[in-house]
C-alpha cells in the first residue's frame, strides 16, 4: 500500500499552504499558479535560478505582498493577517539592521515590536545570542560587524519572539562555509523543537539538508519532493545535476 507523503516524512499538520498563487508586476507574470504545502516541523527549501520568483513567493507567504490570484494560508489563517505576524520570524535577503545601534540595542528594538520586555527580553536575548554565537559581540555597533555577523544578527532578530514558523530568504549568502554549517546546525536544532522552516537557497549542500524542496523556474513550481526523490525523478546523481535538469532544462 502506498504510504501518504506526510506519513512517509513523519510530518502531519500543514503549516503553510499556497494554492494557485499568481503575481504579476506590470505585464510580467512572476508567479503563475504556484501551489505547495509545508508541514509542521519540516525544513522546506525553495530552489531556483536567480529571478525565478522565490523572493516574490516568500513575500506572499509572509503577507508582505498580496497575490493577484489564488491564496496563501499560514497556520490555518488566510494571509495577509496581522495577528499571524507575531507567530512568524522573517529574515529578508538584505539585512534590516540599525548600523549606529549595538547588536543588543537592535535586538531590544525589534523585540519591543513584539511586546517583549523585562526578564523575558533578557532571557530571549541571551538565548538567541548564544544560538547565533554572538554573545561576546552584543555591545558592538552593528556598523562594525562583518557581513556574516550581520546575517547572524538578522537571524537572531527573527528568532527573538520564538516564532512557530521561520521564513529565511537566502540566510547564508556571504557567509563562510564554517559559519554556514553552524547556522544549519542551528536550523536543524530549531526543527527538532518543532519550528517549521521555509528557506530559499542557491546552495546545493543546503538543499540536501531540506526535508523537501520545491524547484521553481520562471514562476512555476516544476517539481517538489525530498532531495532523494528529486534526484531519482530527474535521473541525477547529485543535487547539482538535478538543479541543472530542472532549473536549466539542459538534458
Ligand atoms: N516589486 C517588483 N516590481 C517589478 N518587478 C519585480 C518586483 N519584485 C520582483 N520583480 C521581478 O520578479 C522576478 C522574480 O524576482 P524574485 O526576487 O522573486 O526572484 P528570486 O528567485 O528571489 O531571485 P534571486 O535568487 O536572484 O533572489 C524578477 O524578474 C524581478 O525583477
Amino acid at each position: 500500500m502506498p504510504v501518504p507523503e506526510s506519513a512517509a516524512h513523519g510530518f502531519s499538520e500543514e503549516c503553510i499552504v499556497v494554492d494557485k498563487a499568481s503575481k504579476s508586476f506590470g505585464k510580467r507574470t512572476v508567479l503563475d499558479q504556484v501551489s505547495l504545502s509545508v508541514k509542521k516541523g519540516e525544513i522546506y527549501g525553495l530552489l531556483g535560478p536567480s529571478g525565478s520568483g522565490k523572493t516574490t513567493l516568500v513575500r506572499l507567504i509572509t503577507g508582505l505582498d498580496i497575490p493577484d490570484g489564488g491564496s496563501v494560508t499560514l497556520l490555518g489563517e488566510p494571509m495577509p493577517k496581522l495577528s499571524i505576524l507575531s507567530r512568524i520570524g522573517y529574515m529578508a535577503q538584505s539585512d534590516a539592521l540599525y548600523g549606529e545601534l549595538t547588536a543588543q540595542e537592535n535586538l531590544s528594538f525589534f523585540a519591543s515590536l513584539y511586546g517583549l520586555k523585562g526578564p523575558e527580553l533578557d532571557r530571549r536575548m541571551k538565548a538567541v545570542a548564544e544560538l547565533v554565537k554572538l554573545s561576546g559581540e552584543l555591545k558592538k555597533p552593528v556598523q562594525q560587524f562583518s557581513g556574516g555577523m550581520k546575517r547572524r544578527l538578522s537571524l537572531a532578530v527573527a528568532l527573538m519572539h520564538e516564532p512557530e514558523v521561520l521564513v529565511l530568504d537566502e540566510p547564508t549568502v556571504g557567509i563562510d562555509p564554517v559559519l554556514r554549517m553552524s547556522i544549519w546546525e542551528e536550523l536543524e536544532g530549531l526543527r527538532q523543537r518543532g519550528v517549521t522552516i521555509l528557506v530559499t537557497t542557491h546552495v546545493m549542500d543546503e538543499a540536501e539538508k531540506c526535508d523537501r524542496l520545491a524547484m521553481i523556474r520562471d514562476g512555476h513550481v516544476i517539481a517538489t519532493g525530498s532531495p532523494d526523490e528529486l534526484k531519482t525523478a530527474s535521473g541525477s546523481a547529485t543535487m547539482e545535476d538535478a538543479f541543472v535538469t530542472y532549473g536549466g532544462g539542459v538534458r
